[in-house]
Order: C-alpha cells, then sequence, then structure tokens
C-alpha cells in the first residue's frame, strides 16, 4: 500500500481533513463525518469507526447493505452475526482492501480510503498469508521492512512476537506452525506498526483455550492503552466476556448495537432472535 507521510495537522496539506470545528456544536450541521479532527483516538467525540449506509456488493449479491455502525474510541467491540451477514467484507472495506460500493465510512475521523491510515490501523483478516519457508520472526522482519514507518523501539519485532506468546517459536518455520500460531503471527503482524485501530477478523477461532484466555488479556490490555479493537466472532461468550459493545449484523445491515450489559441477560438469546430467519 502506498504510503504518504504527510504531517496530518499541516495546514498547507490540502488533503488534511483536520477541522478546528467544534464536534459538539449543535449549531454545526455538516455530517458528523464530515467534522474531521486529527487522527487522535483520544479524542472523545471522534468514534475511531463510523459507517453511514454502507453498501458493498459484488454483482448481483449485496454483501453489505446500507450498514450504520458507530465505534467509540478506546473499547473493544464485537461484530456479530451469521455466516454470510457481511462481517468480513465490512472488514475489508475498513482495512482499505475492498472499496464501498456507496455510504461512507471513517476510521479516526478519516474517510475512506486513506492511505494515512495505514500507520494507525492494523488489521487480520481471514487467512494471514506468511513465507512459510521463513520462520516467524523473519517474516514479521520482511514487513518491518516493506511497509509503512514503525514506531521507534530497539526490537519492535521481538516486542510483538512476545506480546501474542510466540517468542519460543518465533525462530521456527512458519510452514511448521499449526492454525493458532498462525493466528498468533497474523496478530503480531497487525501490531506491528503500533496500530490506534485493530481491525481482526475471527482473531480466537483457532485457538486452544489458553490461547483464547491470552487474546482475551490481550485485547483488554490494549483497549486500556486507548486502542480501539473491533473483531468479528461467532463465539458469544468469549465476546460477552471481552467486548465493551456489540453489534449484530444481519443481511448487511447492522439490527442491533449497543453495551452488551443492554443487549439483556443472555446474549445468545438476543441474537438468535434478532438472526432468527438467517439462512
Ligand atoms: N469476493 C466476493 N465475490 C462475491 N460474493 C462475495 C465475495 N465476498 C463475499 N461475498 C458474499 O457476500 C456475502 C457476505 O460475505 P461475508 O464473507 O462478508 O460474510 P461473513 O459475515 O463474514 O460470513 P462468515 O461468518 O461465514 O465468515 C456472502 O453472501 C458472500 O457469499
Amino acid at each position: 500500500m502506498a504510503t504518504d507521510l504527510t504531517d496530518p495537522a499541516d495546514p498547507t496539506d490540502p488533503t488534511d481533513p483536520t477541522d478546528p470545528t467544534d464536534p459538539a456544536d449543535p449549531t454545526d450541521r455538516r455530517d458528523p463525518a464530515d467534522r474531521l479532527h486529527p487522527p487522535d483516538a483520544a479524542h472523545p467525540a471522534v468514534p475511531a469507526i463510523a459507517c453511514t449506509g454502507l453498501t458493498k456488493r459484488y454483482g448481483t449479491v449485496t454483501a453489505v447493505d446500507g450498514l450504520d455502525l458507530a465505534v467509540p474510541a478506546g473499547e473493544v467491540f464485537g461484530f456479530l452475526g451469521p455466516n454470510g451477514s457481511g462481517k468480513t467484507t465490512t472488514l475489508r472495506v475498513l482495512a482499505g482492501l475492498a472499496a464501498a460500493t456507496s455510504g461512507r465510512a471513517t476510521i479516526l475521523g478519516r474517510g475512506l480510503p486513506d492511505p494515512r491510515l495505514a500507520t494507525v490501523v492494523g488489521a487480520m483478516i481471514e487467512e494471514p498469508a506468511f513465507y512459510p519457508w521463513l520462520t516467524g520472526r523473519a517474516n514479521l522482519g520482511v514487513l518491518e521492512r516493506t511497509g509503512p514507518p514503525i514506531p521507534r523501539e530497539r526490537d519492535r519485532v521481538a516486542a510483538v512476537l512476545d506480546r501474542v506468546g510466540l517468542t519460543e517459536a518465533a525462530d521456527r518455520k512458519v510452514k511448521g506452525y499449526s492454525q493458532g500460531m498462525r493466528q498468533r503471527l497474523g496478530l503480531a503482524a497487525a501490531l506491528l506498526r503500533d496500530p490506534q485501530v485493530l481491525l481482526l477478523d475471527e482473531p480466537t477461532n483457532s485457538l486452544d483455550p489458553a490461547g483464547i484466555r491470552d487474546f482475551r488479556a490481550l485485547f483488554r490490555a490494549l483497549a486500556d492503552e486507548g486502542r480501539t479493537v473491533f473483531l468479528s466472532s461467532h463465539l458469544l461468550t468469549e465476546v460477552e466476556r471481552v467486548c465493551d459493545r456489540i453489534a449484530i449484523v444481519h443481511r448487511g445491515r447492522v439490527v442491533r448495537q449497543g453495551r452488551v450489559a443492554d443487549l439483556g441477560p443472555d446474549l445468545e438469546t438476543a441474537y438468535l432472535t434478532l438472526t432468527e430467519d438467517a439462512p
């Protein structure tokens, strides 16, 4: 992906979406997504992720159908829905891997697509691709050298390998990795550039119980650091344990979003009721 190193706060940058307007100003009639700010996750008025009428069609298939979403910064947000309801497609659009057919999406106030987001968004979507004949550490080294700039840290690769519990296996070739180890390496790759927003597609689906527990703690720690973790999942119990809020998507639309506690005592019942005519 091309990298634009333009200073986002540079007033001479014509593409700079920074807008000094107070986002809480009730007299400002513009679309909230147009009242833009520097990419600052700590700014409470700017949702980390916002979608308005987001639509993605593949030929005659409408994968995402007018999806509205608001994900606050600094939280773990669960994106739930039946098979084929549009979760991965939404994540692909948010990660810049697919273009929306219509509608609007912003991350940290920046309208998509925006190449500058490559430095503040980390993604693990579908099966992460790695060179099988290289070690996990070497694969991350390739990403470190080829992508957008990386935080100045003595050994960033070692730090993220440690964070996902892969230090011991770091010098083994990826072709010998289990599914769960690949998933850990995928998360390490997503964390490499110290992102403010993480987009994770079913990040725990190959992990053993200890791995799920470790990832849960990691997601919470990332959110406590002010980052936003947006994850899709079918594991309702896990989502209940780790997420602050959720959205339930059905046939490409959000049918419910809010705090987990507000969905009633039983997330499974709420989910099944809202998606009962799913194929
Ligand atoms: N590249 C594509 N070409 C055509 N149709 C696609 C493509 N990608 C997704 N779709 C269709 O879009 C719809 C949504 O798919 P998507 O993968 O986003 O669902 P999902 O909610 O992630 O499903 P799952 O829970 O099974 O992973 C499905 O009908 C799927 O067949």
